[in-house]
């Protein structure tokens, strides 16, 4: 088996180079035996091989010219059909072009290329020396010096081999079927492929190991994810990591469509100097592999047909609040995110580990709370009405966090302050910063065109470092000049950045700081500001200047909410005739007795049946009616949020009293000298400006 083994020792692959020979007639023999004895000993009765046909084979092997030994470097193709064709079972197919396909490339960081290994099933239809199986595999490799821990699986297949094989030689097989032929691997396979070997990594001890990363061939879909991979963790541009691949893995990828889709993704332009290249030659000449009766491969990457372009790219026609955004993430991926959440946030995580949205969450405005706007220094802005998301930021992507706590994957790029500066490669980008905010849609009044912003107000985590117990005043100062300002300054100069190639108009959203002003401007605000917004706002948010970041409900952060806007979302049940309504205490659902709920004119009441409804109160009816379906929303509120609701609506603090009250407390020594001060500054300001 050993003597079988050194065999197959190759030195590093290259283009052209043909398998060393063997140094003697014995070695083939030996060879031969060998895979006699796998055979037997695998118990295959229709592979194994009687002993004239191994007789037979042996002679072969002797008649053969050095050409024709075994190679696996990059050979041209060379026809050993005949045999191929004489002895392939349906099963046994072997993919168009493997043949000739060169076995792996070189090395990119951990990841090693390679097409696929197939099996002791295909051995009649692959002449000894040309066998790639998980064996030949695990040999050349340790002939290179490299051991495995990993294989990545992509085909979309299970007829190639065992995957048992692996994990008795201790090495790991993750399956990430993709289907290839027609379409790029879609976006939540490419989280996968990027959290695996992530995880692989970090668990690493030394000695390093390596991951093998095949598809059919080695090169579509093996390619389109290793440059993702490398796209997530180095500050380098699409072209760039194209290049690191196809120099790894000659020709590299060879389908427009991926390379395409690539540029795409990250938001890149793809410069005119990329030109894909040309099928490669084993490829090409493989459909005579088929022998004109052969149909292509189910598994097979490489079909021609044209690569619909990713969903996400597809012109979407309405946009709308419950619009789902990003790529799903593997859930282990999300329980860490979840985690550093709840770190962050400095909550404990019990002991399923973290489960709740954990986001500040403010209390309706009524008249014992309207007393803290007098007692603490506040801020107001309006409260825009979208969705509300937590962000993280991680250099190898950015996550936007929704009311159920899960994580979705965005596209997006935070450079860091020092980004530009020199030696400061690795701070980059912003990783473990951590956000809250909500995203709303801007209508443009004249062309009616939307656009998404983000809407950040609030940063628990800079860098991993938590900031929450710092006063509001810095997390917003720092929000502008550690986040916002060299986004917005890499925008202006792009031209001298890293990557010139960048286009932050193709981000998914846009992203901008929400703006928080005195308490003398809420009259400016409700009357001249908001009806002005091209999003929806439905109240006032008041921001206790020099407040910490409070998870979950805060009783210090006010909202308050045009009157015919304060709602309760239920949970809408209808079993036969009888409708109920339901909210949640202590987990548990409660039944609101006596509550009735009316639907829009027309619409079916047993269409709401097990869904979060937002409902608002019409005093007059005494009937809650119902606004809209949260489909962002997994509960109803607490009961304790209703009572809050209930007490905000009877307490019914119209426009007229809350400006009234306002007026009032600017006029109080702690507001009054501050306003001063802060307009005196502006003058300041805007005269050294002229
Ligand atoms: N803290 C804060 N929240 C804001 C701001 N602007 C909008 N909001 C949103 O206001 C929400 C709280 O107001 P609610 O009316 O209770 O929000 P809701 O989405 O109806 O949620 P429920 O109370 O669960 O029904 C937050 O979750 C944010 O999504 C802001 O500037 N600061």
């Amino acid at each position: 088996m050993i003597a079988s083994m050194d065999l197959n020792a190759s030195p590093e692959p290259e283009e052209d180079e043909v398998f060393p020979e063997p140094q003697s007639e014995e070695d083939n023999v030996l060879e031969e035996h060998v895979d006699y004895n796998e055979h037997v000993s695998h118990g295959e009765s229709a592979v194994q091989i009687s002993r004239r046909e191994r007789e037979e084979r042996i002679q072969r092997l002797r008649r053969q010219r050095p050409d024709d030994r075994p190679s696996y470097g990059y050979q041209p193709a060379q026809r050993d059909d005949g045999y191929q064709a004489k002895r392939q079972r349906p099963n046994s197919k072997l993919p168009p072009g493997w043949l000739d396909c060169p076995n792996f490339g070189q090395e990119i960081g951990c990841l090693i290329p390679s097409k696929v290994p197939l099996g002791e099933s295909f051995n009649d239809c692959i002449l000894p020396g040309r066998r790639y199986s998980f064996r030949q595999v695990i040999h050349q490799q340790r002939v290179l010096g490299r051991k495995l821990g990993l294989v990545i699986d992509l085909t979309n297949s299970s007829r190639y081999y065992n995957f048992n094989e692996w994990k008795k030689e201790g090495i790991k097989h993750v399956k990430i079927a993709c289907k290839g032929r027609d379409s790029v691997p879609d976006n939540e396979s490419v989280n996968k492929f990027f959290y695996e070997v992530s995880q692989f990594l970090a668990r690493q001890k030394q000695p390093k190991k390596y991951i093998l990363v095949h598809c059919t061939h080695g090169h579509n879909r093996t390619g389109f994810m290793i440059i993702h991979y490398l796209m997530r963790t180095l500050p380098i541009s699409v072209t760039q990591a194209i290049k690191i691949f196809s120099d790894a893995r000659p020709p590299g990828i060879y389908k427009p469509d991926y390379i395409d889709a690539l540029y795409n993704f990250y938001h890149e332009k793809k410069p005119d100097m990329v030109v894909c290249p040309p099928t490669p030659e084993w490829k090409r000449s493989s459909d005579l592999d088929l022998n004109g009766d052969a149909l292509p491969d189910d598994d097979d990457d490489d079909g021609d047909s044209a690569a619909p372009l990713d969903e996400s790219q597809e012109t979407q026609l309405v946009m709308t609040n419950d619009d789902i955004l990003g790529d799903k993430v593997p859930s282990d991926q999300e329980v860490a995110m979840r985690q550093f959440c709840y770190q962050s946030l400095k909550l404990p995580a019990g002991v399923r580990g973290p489960q709740q949205f954990p986001g500040s969450h403010p209390v309706s405005l009524n008249r014992d709370n309207l007393q803290l706007l007098r007692q603490r220094y506040y801020y107001a802005t309006w409260k825009a009405d979208g969705t509300r998301y937590m962000m993280l930021i991680t250099m190898d992507g950015c996550y936007l966090i929704d009311r159920h706590f899960n994580f979705r994957r965005v596209q997006m790029r935070f450079p860091c302050r020092h980004a530009n500066e020199k030696g400061m490669a690795e701070k980059m980008y912003h990783h473990f910063t951590l956000l809250d905010g909500e995203m709303v849609i801007d209508t443009m009044p004249d062309s009616q065109k939307q656009e998404r912003r983000y809407l950040i107000y609030d940063m628990m985590a800079i860098n991993q470092v938590s900031i929450v117990e710092r006063p509001f005043y810095e997390r917003w100062k720092m929000l502008e000049k550690e986040v916002i300002e060299p986004r917005n300054i890499e925008r202006q100069h792009i031209y001298q950045s890293q990557n010139p190639y960048y286009r932050y108009d193709l981000e998914p959203f846009r992203v901008r700081r929400k703006d928080f002003w005195l308490l003398s401007t809420v009259t400016k605000l409700l009357k001249g500001f908001i009806p002005k917004l091209s999003h929806a706002a439905d109240g006032l948010i008041f921001q206790g200047w020099d407040d910490p970041y409070v998870p979950r409900t805060h009783e210090g952060l006010l909202k308050w909410k045009y009157p015919e806007m304060n709602s309760v979302d239920f949970l809408f049940e209808m079993v036969d005739d009888r409708q109920s309504l339901f909210l949640y205490e202590r987990g548990k659902k409660k039944l609101m007795e006596g509550n009735r709920v009316v639907f829009p004119e027309g619409a079916d009441p047993s269409s709401y049946s097990g869904k979060i409804v937002e409902c608002s109160w019409d005093s007059e009816e005494d009937v809650w009616v119902c606004m809209r379906v949260r489909t962002d929303k997994g509960t109803p509120n607490e009961f304790n949020t209703y009572k809050k609701v209930m007490r905000s609506i009877r307490d019914n603090i119209t426009e007229d009293i809350l400006l009234n009250e306002i007026n009032e407390i600017i006029r109080l020594p702690m507001y009054a000298d501050r306003i001063q001060n802060e307009s005196k500054a502006h003058q300041h300001n805007s005269s050294r400006r002229r």
